[in-house]
Parts: structure tokens; sequence; C-alpha cells
């Protein structure tokens, strides 16, 4: 996609919200090999962005430099500039508080991973950890209750978050991050081992939540990002002179545009399944 109809897509969303991250001529190498190029993207405050393209083309990669989670991989590095709240994530600064960073950018993965603790403490601990003083009960439900999970779980908070069931202990791991008062939840294919039903009610906390929080979606179901997102961006990845691929953004916009009357044409093949 050209820097010029970035810039208009998002003007045009500007208008509507403010950026709350913002990814700035991004580029994202694991050694020498670079998986994601130049990637311009806002993601605006109070709205689901979800990336879409198909495998490899770099969208978890990017999700994870949202929160700086890929520091955590060896000989991963950042081009460019990734801004929280206009501020470059990248800088010293931000350094010595990656804690912090992450816990007001919190994560959710594919696979649900509680703690194999009770179903309270997978709230609590990390509240704890993060110096939480108020009153523990009442946290630990007005996080169940916004992950919509509370009525289910009441009678049984001693019982180990590993006896739920996979949407259940999805839903755990939602309320464990939001129980850390995060202002970004980052959600790497979190319906993906999920049965429909799940998916659903996961889907449905997802509307509810973006009242209060701002959600980055990364998902392979295309009804999925027609139901949930605001935003979308498709991703593509080209072949490489040694054989390798790198990862691109084709064109972000809102869902709507970018399902039935995107501008690029591999944006248009991809929704309509002919590739991916
Ligand atoms: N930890 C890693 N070390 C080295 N290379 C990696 C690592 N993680 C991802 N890659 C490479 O980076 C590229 C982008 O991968 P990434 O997982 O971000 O893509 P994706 O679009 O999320 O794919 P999928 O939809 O299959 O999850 C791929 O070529 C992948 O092999």
């Amino acid at each position: 996609m050209n820097r010029e109809s970035t810039i208009d897509n998002k003007f045009s969303a500007k208008a509507v919200n403010e950026p709350v991250l913002q990814a700035e001529k991004t580029s994202i190498y694991y050694g020498a090999f670079l998986a994601v190029q130049d990637v311009f993207l806002d993601i605006y405050k109070n709205q689901i962005t979800a990336f879409i393209g198909p495998s490899g083309c770099g969208k978890s990669t990017l999700l994870r430099c949202f929160n700086r989670l890929n520091d955590l991989i060896p000989g991963a590095r950042v081009e460019g500039r990734i801004s929280f709240h206009g501020e470059n994530l990248y800088e010293k600064k931000f350094d010595k508080n990656i804690e912090e960073v992450r816990r007001r950018i919190g994560m959710v993965f594919q696979k649900p991973n509680p703690f194999p603790k009770s179903i309270y403490e997978n709230i609590a601990f990390g509240a704890r950890i993060n110096g939480y003083r108020g009153n523990m009960d009442e946290l630990v439900e007005r996080s169940l209750q916004q992950a919509a999970l509370w009525d289910e779980v009441k009678d049984k908070l001693k019982q180990s978050g590993l006896s739920l069931s996979g949407g259940q202990q999805q839903r755990l791991c939602i309320a464990r991050a939001l129980a850390i008062q995060p202002e970004v939840l980052l959600m790497d294919e979190p319906c993906s081992a999920l049965d429909p039903i799940s998916t659903l009610k996961v889907e449905e906390l997802m509307h509810q939540l973006k009242e209060h929080y701002t959600i980055v979606i990364v998902t392979h179901n295309m009804q999925q990002a027609t139901r949930v997102a605001d935003m979308t961006a498709f991703f593509n990845a080209k072949a490489t002179e040694k054989g390798g691929k790198q990862g691109y953004l084709v064109e972000f916009d809102q869902t709507e545009v970018i399902f039935q009357n995107p501008k690029e044409e591999a944006t248009r093949d991809y929704v309509s399944g002919r590739f991916g």
C-alpha cells in the first residue's frame, strides 16, 4: 500500500477517534530475516482492530511488538517506531518499565493458559504482584463479571482454573488480564481453540469490553473480523529472493470497506476466499 492511501485511511478514521498505538514505518526482524516491512497503522481508542491475512504474513509478530513481547525472542528487533499515546515504546525510558508496559497493554493468547491455581487465584495472583491494595474479593468478582464468567463460576471459586471448559478458561484468562486494569487488550487468535458457542460468547464479550478498552485481535476467521472489528488491517506476504516470505500491510480501513469495497485487488481476492 502506498503511503498516501495509508494517510487517507488514517485521517478518515482519525476523525472518529484518537490513536492509542501507532506503527510508523515499522519493520520487524528475527535475526537477519525481515518478517514484516514498513507498516504504518493506527490503533484507535475504544475500537476493535482486526489483523487478517494468510499464514506467515506477520500478524502475530506485529501484535507482539505492541507490548514488547518480542523482546523475549532472541534476535527479534524492531526498526521504525511503535508509539503508545505518542511516546516511542522502544525508548530507554520504557526498558526499565517493561512490566508496566505489559500491564497497560495486556495479552490473551490462542490457547487458554490459566495458572494451575484456583479460579480465584487466577485473578488475584497477578493483581497482588502488581501491588493491588483494594478489596480482592471485589476485584475478583468485578473481573469475572466483566469477562461474562461470574455466573458460571461464583459457586466454585476455589476449584482449579484448569477444571473449566476451554471457552470458560479463555474467559478466565480475559478476566485475569482485565484484573490488572489494562488500557489495551491484544488478542492473538483468542477463539481458535474454542467451539462455536464459546466463540460467540467471547465475541459478545469483546463488544462489551470495547466501551472501556482498546482491542486488537489477530484472526483467521473472516466472519469473526466482520462480526467484531471496527477497523481491519489486511496483511500479505511476498516471496523473497532467498525463498522466504516477507510480510507487509496491504490495506487498512474500516471493516466494511475492507470486506465490501476494498481499494486493493489482493484484499478483494483474499476476503472473497480466492487465496489464503
Ligand atoms: N520466534 C520466531 N523466530 C523466528 N522467526 C519467527 C518467529 N516467529 C515468527 N517467525 C517468522 O516470522 C514470520 C511471520 O510469522 P507470524 O507468526 O508473525 O505470522 P502470522 O501472520 O501471525 O502467521 P499465522 O497466521 O500462521 O499465525 C514467519 O515467516 C515466521 O516463520
